[in-house]
């Protein structure tokens, strides 16, 4: 039983490529359905209400045989029946069904988009960020309430994004009927962009619905939307709207309002209406309490000269930090060896150059592509050719170029060595998607930011 519902959404998703459904038909029919319960060989899947209409009948004509052979091959099973049930059509329990709750549970933290990394649990406290940690807590513990909105600052890597979603986490925890929906500015201006794109008013009319009828609102990096017309209009009534209606608005920026210059005023104001928190560098303590939370978080056990070096010597970005030591942990693993600080000093030794001013290399821009992407950045370099990694890859082609001018041969080889027409044609690419694709050049915008905030 705990194969068909754990592997699920694989399975969905197997179902979507062998039998080639597109992106629509799979997120009306395939993508709500839920596993009510395994009997045997009899697996009941719930249909969502909404659908009573024609969704069983035309669900089970269409995609009952796809979703049995795909369950057989995927969980060994062999032979299953599968069987679709209305939501309200569905036996009225005395006790939960634990795993068919749990996965309208995991759906609404799906919904919220979160990291399940970033918790409360997992944020070490320290001097740099304590008042910020205490705001976000309680705004967690009476959303709505007490700050609206809470308007969290730093700079990159500091621990924003961690911060907002503990608080989400915290929410959907403590208040199971709460909907939380956490965005990037980016995401937020591309699906506007999409949405305008569709130009009718049912469209429209969702894209409100979805953001005003929220309890919680998180918008990560909102500096990026500053300048976006429609998007700033857009946000503006969203925002009224909630904080209106006494939903919580969480906000990170690179800077506090007062700092952001061409910030318009109604912004700057409504920002500064709730709490402002900042996150600042970490000292010294907060560096090694964080090593040493990543050591245990993974089961290591390092000697603590290793600890030591990397504190030190890493002090800008607390990604940064990580980056250095999961780098030090791969080049153990590498090489088979024990992690000794010789080690360590020879696995950052490109990291690791005092005083030196910060160079954009290609290496730096693919960090960047595949960190905004959620992949790596050895993915880029690999020969994975499914859309979720050719696209950043041609992404950081074209930024390589773009950026720091720098030569097909060179991006090829940054890119496991790919060959310079590889290259030429990835860049062609992005140039010929640019021409129409808004959405890719909000991206293409915000990358920049990134890499260059000063550029
Ligand atoms: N206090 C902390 N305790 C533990 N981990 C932390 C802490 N602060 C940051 N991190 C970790 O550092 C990494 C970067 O943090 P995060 O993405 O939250 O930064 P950010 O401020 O949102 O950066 P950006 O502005 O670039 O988006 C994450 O992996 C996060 O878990």
């Amino acid at each position: 039983m705990d194969a068909v519902i754990e592997k699920w959404e694989e399975i969905l998703q197997t179902v979507k490529s062998e039998y080639e459904v597109t992106d629509v038909p799979f997120n009306t029919w395939l993508k709500p359905l839920k596993v009510y319960e395994v009997d045997g060989k009899l697996i009941t899947v719930v249909v969502p209400s909404e659908q009573a209409a024609i969704g069983v009948n035309y669900i089970s004509k269409r995609y009952k045989i796809p979703l049995q052979v795909t369950i057989c091959v995927l969980t060994g099973m062999e032979e299953c029946e599968v069987r679709f049930v209305l939501e309200k059509d569905l036996p009225k329990k005395t006790e939960k069904n634990t795993s068919y709750d749990k996965q309208v549970q995991d759906t609404r933290y799906e919904e919220a988009h979160l990291n399940p990394k970033y918790t409360f649990d997992t944020f070490v406290v320290g001097s740099n960020n304590k008042f910020a940690q205490a705001a976000a807590l309680a705004v967690a513990e009476s959303p709505g309430d007490t700050y609206n909105p809470l308007f969290i600052y730093g700079g990159a890597g500091l621990g924003k994004t961690h911060l907002m979603h503990s608080i989400a986490h915290f929410i959907l925890e403590h208040d199971e009927n709460s909907h939380v929906l956490y965005v990037t500015s980016e995401e937020f201006t591309n699906e506007l962009i999409e949405t305008i794109r569709n130009g009718n008013n049912t469209a429209m009319s969702k894209f409100r619905e979805k953001y005003r009828n929220i309890d919680v609102l998180l918008v990560d990096d909102i500096q990026f939307i500053i300048g976006k017309e429609s998007t700033q209009e857009e946000f503006f009534h969203t925002f009224n709207s909630l904080h209106s209606a006494k939903k919580q608005i969480i906000i990170s920026s690179d800077k506090p309002p007062k700092d952001m210059e061409i910030l318009e005023e109604r912004f700057r104001s409504r920002f500064e209406w709730g709490l402002i928190a900042d996150i600042t560098l970490p000292d010294y303590e907060t560096r090694m309490a964080i090593l040493h939370k990543n050591e245990e978080m993974n089961g290591y056990n390092i000697s603590e000269d290793v600890i030591k070096y990397i504190a030190t010597n890493i002090k800008s970005n607390i990604r940064e930090l990580e980056g250095a030591f999961n780098k030090v942990m791969a080049g153990a693993k590498l090489e088979k060896k024990e992690v000794t600080l010789e080690l360590a000093e020879q696995a950052l030794k490109d990291i690791i150059s005092p005083d030196e001013k910060k160079v954009i290399t290609p290496e730096y821009i693919i960090s960047v592509v595949a960190e905004h992407y959620g992949v790596t950045p050895a993915d880029l370099s690999g020969n994975k050719r499914n859309s979720k990694i050719v696209m950043p890859r041609q992404v950081s082609m074209y930024l390589c170029r773009e950026i720091i001018s720098t030569p097909l041969k060179n991006i090829g080889k940054a890119l496991g060595n790919r060959d310079h027409t590889t290259v030429m044609h990835g860049i062609e690419k992005i140039e010929n998607e640019l021409q129409n694709d808004d959405n890719l050049k909000n991206t293409i915008d915000i990358l920049k930011k990134k890499i260059n905030p000063q550029g």
